[in-house]
């Protein structure tokens, strides 16, 4: 049985707004699945149909093998939800906030061991009014976690944490997925689905552009590459003559580093060897295609930063010695 299958599900708001449109996907169980897409894209809706808080204009979809729409109850008993911007009671506690979601749930939860685990036991009986985004957003992770669910659906957990409270979402995620949870979560954060996805749906204007591991997503891209060669001074590029080198498209020079951008990554070698045979080569970076320009590739965004791609995307770079 699929975690989430969504089948032709189209969400239009008004006649000119289509958020969603004609939506299918599956969702494996166990899976650490990766929503993506610039604003606008379709994953808040794709996620508030799932939980029936938006219906669909056209199509379906099941959650844990439940009908999104007329099995609510069996849904909401099973899985863990942190919504967008999840909003809290000014007044209760961090505490009282998981006893209510425990109440609501009809589950008996270790109160403490929970909060210790999204990192906010010292904060336990503060009310939740004084709480910062980052303990606000542990807080959600700590209620959608009650029950043990058998899904997490996340929209943007990330939002508002720090790099630690980062690196401990990616922690809490993958040991979720170890014992067994499936996770799907929306994300701007390019880096952050690539360090925890098993696979990756990237939406576009309402549409699913790609579906793969970002691996895949990877071999399948152009596969631009490009090399940084550092040489022991600087020489003139057209005296290098790395142009004529089948398979690179383009050559520029700063300084003592010669940078060359080619078709695809096996030309880098080809690169190295015809410099290092006119000059001397200090170093060489290397750098392939990053997640934030295959992101780009999909999405058609022009340039880096547009449409929220965030800017701690890393770029994947090699340090080969020369
Ligand atoms: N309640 C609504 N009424 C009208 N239009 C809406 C409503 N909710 C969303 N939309 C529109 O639907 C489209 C998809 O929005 P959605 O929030 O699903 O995107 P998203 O990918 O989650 O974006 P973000 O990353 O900014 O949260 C957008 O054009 C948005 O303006």
């Amino acid at each position: 049985m699929a975690a989430i299958e969504t089948t032709s599900l189209t969400k239009r708001y008004g006649d000119s707004v289509l958020a969603v449109d004609d939506l299918d996907l599956t969702v494996e169980e166990g899976e650490i699945f990766g929503f993506l897409g610039p604003n606008g894209a379709g994953k808040s809706t794709t996620i508030n149909m799932l939980l029936d808080f938006v219906r669909p204009t056209d199509g379906s979809a099941t959650v844990l093998g439940y009908d999104a729409q007329d099995e609510t109850g069996e849904i909401r008993e099973r899985i863990g939800v942190l919504p967008e911007g999840a909003t809290l009671y000014e007044r209760l506690t961090a505490r009282e906030h998981v006893e209510w979601v425990a109440d609501t749930k009809g589950v008996d939860t270790d109160v403490d061991a929970l909060l210790e685990r999204v990192g906010i036991l010292e904060d336990a009986d503060r009310a939740a009014g004084g709480f910062s985004k980052g303990m606000r957003q542990r807080l959600g992770l700590g209620m959608a976690l009650v029950g043990d669910p058998e899904l997490l659906l996340l929209d943007e957990p990330s939002s508002g944490l720090d790099p630690t409270g980062i690196q401990d979402m990616r922690e809490l995620l993958r040991a979720e997925a170890d014992s067994g949870t499936t996770v799907f979560f929306s994300s701007h954060i390019l880096s952050e689905v690539e360090a925890v996805c098993d696979r990756v749906g990237i939406m576009n204007e309402g549409r699913l552009v790609a579906l793969d591991s970002i691996e895949n997503l990877r071999d399948e891209s152009t596969g631009a590459a490009t090399i940084d060669v550092e040489l022991a001074e600087a020489v003139d590029p057209d005296a290098l003559d790395v142009g004529s080198i089948e398979g690179v498209q383009r050559v520029s020079a700063d300084g003592d580093t010669v940078t060359a951008v080619c078709d695809e990554p096996a030309v880098k070698v080809d690169v190295v060897r015809h410099v290092d045979e006119r000059a001397i080569v200090t170093d060489i970076l290397s750098t392939d295609t990053s997640l934030e320009e295959l992101f780009n590739q999909y999405t058609g965004a022009e340039s880096a930063g547009e449409g929220s791609v965030a800017p701690e995307a890393e770029q994947r770079e090699q340090e080969v010695s020369a």
